[in-house]
This record gives structure tokens, sequence and C-alpha cells, in this order.
């Protein structure tokens, strides 16, 4: 007998069903029976017949207990008229007992005009490889997230090991240089002054002969601290420019002013005493402080300006140490403060 149309057509769809790997199944919604049941899904999952006839009536049963809630919603919210399509995606058991991932597309069929549909026809698919290669990927791109930061903060590290003096954490010499040019531009746009302190431990030789190199470094240290404890933040640079020489940028400070800091230090500094032997030995430290200043327009950069407070660090050095003297490099014919500091030899500010 030649095949019907129907017939014909229901071979067609299951043809398409299986080449598409959609395994149909049909719920009565008055009964609530299962009227098809999605035999290929529960055989992947590696049950038997009889199995599947007692699991298909309690399919959630089977369902991965954090999708469960999920799927349980999609259906109500297609039965709801919420959505116009009822879709999820969930994992199985097997029988074995691992999870594989299926997904749902289904919809109510069987209504007429304003009558609703009294069956949800679907088909479930497996969608395992795809969601292992999701969360392969979603692992992945946590990895490189996590490789992300990790080379971010090592960045950082370097940058500040680049940037600063590792014995005393001061920004070093190559910082002080590109920062203090900055400041140099920055002068010169607006006719700010900037004045610059270069301060040297004295006599240091003799810390490192008498009580050795670590010993020294505490010294260094020390001071470090206190030129470091001056500093305006954001505003000042303090770096380490060599040995046991240390430099202060004052933005916006003109002479006068440059030359009272200096002399603040080179006091505190004078207080100092630093703890240099495992038995007790303290030495006390002094520094000799060079101070120079630049106003706009005259003619000098920041190196140069470095040069003048290293010459003035020099005549302090010569006229014996723990003192102050400055160089005023202003456009005007050079003008001298001298900040008389009575009595305190050899301690004082002196106009180079
Ligand atoms: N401990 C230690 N010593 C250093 C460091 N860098 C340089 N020095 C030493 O610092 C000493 C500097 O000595 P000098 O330049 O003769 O100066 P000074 O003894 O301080 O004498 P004046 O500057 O003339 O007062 C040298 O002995 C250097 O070896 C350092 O990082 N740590």
């Amino acid at each position: 007998m030649a095949m019907g149309e129907a017939d014909l057509n229901k071979e067609r769809l299951e043809l398409a069903l299986e080449a598409a790997g959609l395994d149909l199944w049909e719920n009565d919604l008055i009964t609530g029976n299962v009227t098809r049941k999605a035999t290929k899904t529960f055989e992947e999952l590696g049950f038997s017949e009889d199995e599947i006839v007692s699991g298909v009536q309690d399919i959630y049963g089977l369902f991965h207990p954090d999708d469960i809630d999920t799927v349980r919603k999609a259906v109500a919210d297609h039965l709801t008229g919420v959505t116009p399509q009822y879709r999820c995606e969930f994992r199985l058991r097997s029988k074995s007992g691992e999870w594989v991932w299926f997904a749902n597309y289904g919809r109510i069929m069987d209504g007429h005009g304003e009558t609703r549909g009294k069956r949800l026809i679907g088909v479930t698919f497996n969608i395992h490889d795809r969601k292992c290669r999701e969360t392969e990927i979603a692992q992945i791109n946590q990895q490189l997230t996590e490789q992300n930061r990790l080379l971010q903060q090592l960045n950082a590290s370097l940058e500040q090991l680049a940037a600063n003096d590792s014995l005393t954490g001061l920004s070093n010499r190559r910082t002080l240089m590109e920062l203090g040019a900055k400041e140099y531009k920055r002068t010169e746009r607006f006719g700010h002054p900037l004045s610059l302190l270069v301060a040297d431990i004295d006599l240091f030789k003799t810390v490192n002969d008498l009580y050795g190199h670590l010993a020294g470094d505490r010294v260094i240290c020390a001071v470090a601290q206190v030129c470091a404890a001056r500093k305006r933040s954001g505003v000042d640079i303090v770096a380490r420019f060599g040995g046991e020489e240390f430099v202060i940028v004052l933005p916006e400070t003109d002479g006068p002013s440059a030359l009272q800091v200096a002399e603040s230090l080179r006091r505190e500094v004078e207080t100092l005493l630093v703890c240099v032997g495992d038995e007790g030995q303290e030495v006390a430290v002094t520094v000799s402080i060079g101070v120079a200043t630049l106003h706009k327009g005259s003619g000098m950069d920041f190196e140069e300006l470095v040069n003048r407070a290293d010459k003035a660090l020099y005549r302090a050095k010569e006229s014996g140490r723990n003192t102050v003297h400055c160089v005023d490099a202003h456009p005007a014919p050079a003008r001298v403060h001298v900040l008389p500091n009575p009595g305190e030899a050899p301690g004082g500010v002196v106009a180079a």
C-alpha cells in the first residue's frame, strides 16, 4: 500500500530530527502525562528500555541540583505566557553518575485562536562538548586575568625598583633628573621660583672605616628618613643623588624659604644619634647643605641648578661642615641671603 502524505511527513520529520541530533518529546498539559518520551536522551545517559519508562515520569530526579530551579522557571515562564518559547540548558545525571549537559527547546502547541494549546512539544539535544569548551575557555580567561594581574604587579614593582634607590627607598638619580626637568619647565611656564638642596653627610667615610659598611648604610638610611619626612607630598622631590648625598627639590620656593628648610634640616640631622653596633654604639651625624634657587629667565636649566647647589655644598664643606651655603640664581644681579646663626659653630647659613 502506498504511503500516505501524513506518514511521509512523519518520516521526513524523523529524518530531520535524527540528522540534527534532536530528541522529540511531548507532554499533555491537561493530564500531565508524557505522550512522547525523549528516549534518545535516556539512551545516551545509559538507561535501559525499562528504566526509561519509569525515568521519564521522574525526570526531575535526574537534574543537577544547581540547574533544577532554572528548568522549573523556564517551564513556568512559558506556560504562563512570559516567554514565547521554552528554552533552557541543564545537566542530567547519567546512569554511571556523570553529569551531561543538554538543552531543551519547546513550545505550547495545538491551540486554536484564543484557546491555549494543550501540549508542550519540544526537543532535547546534547550540548556537552560545547559546554566543556565554554568551561575551558572561562578557565583560560580566568587564568589569563590572574596572569595579567600578576604582570601588572610585577611591572609596578619593576617601575618602583627602576625609579627608587634600593637602600633608602628615595627616588634615585635618574628619577630626580626626569622629575626635576619637568619642574624646571613648570617654573619657566608659570614664573615660580624653584629651589634645590644638596645635603651631604659629613666625614661619612670615618663611619664606614670605624664601624663598617653596614653601619654606614644605617646612617645613610637615618638621614634619608629625615629628608623624606620634610617632603611636601605631591610637591617636593627627595632623592638619593649618590653615596651619602641627597637632593631635595622645592618647587615654588624662593631662596630665603629654601634656606630656612635647609637650616632646619641641618639642625634636625644634628640631633640624630644612629645605632651602629651590636653593643649599642651610637654615632652623631651632621650634614653640609648647598642651596640654589632658580627664577624664571635665569638662563639655567635643571642640571645647572644641581651644579650650583653642588658648588654651594663644596663651600659649606670647605668652611668647616655642618653648615648651609646658598647660591641665588636670580636673573637680576645676584642677591645674597644671609640668615645669621650666631654662636652655633660650625653650623649656620652662609651666603655664597
Ligand atoms: N656604607 C656605605 N658607604 C658608601 C655608600 N656609597 C658611598 N659610600 C662611601 O661614602 C664615603 C664618602 O666619602 P668621602 O666622599 O670621602 O666623603 P666624607 O668622608 O663624607 O667626607 P666629606 O664629604 O668631605 O665630609 C666613601 O668611603 C664611599 O665608599 C653606601 O651606599 N653605603
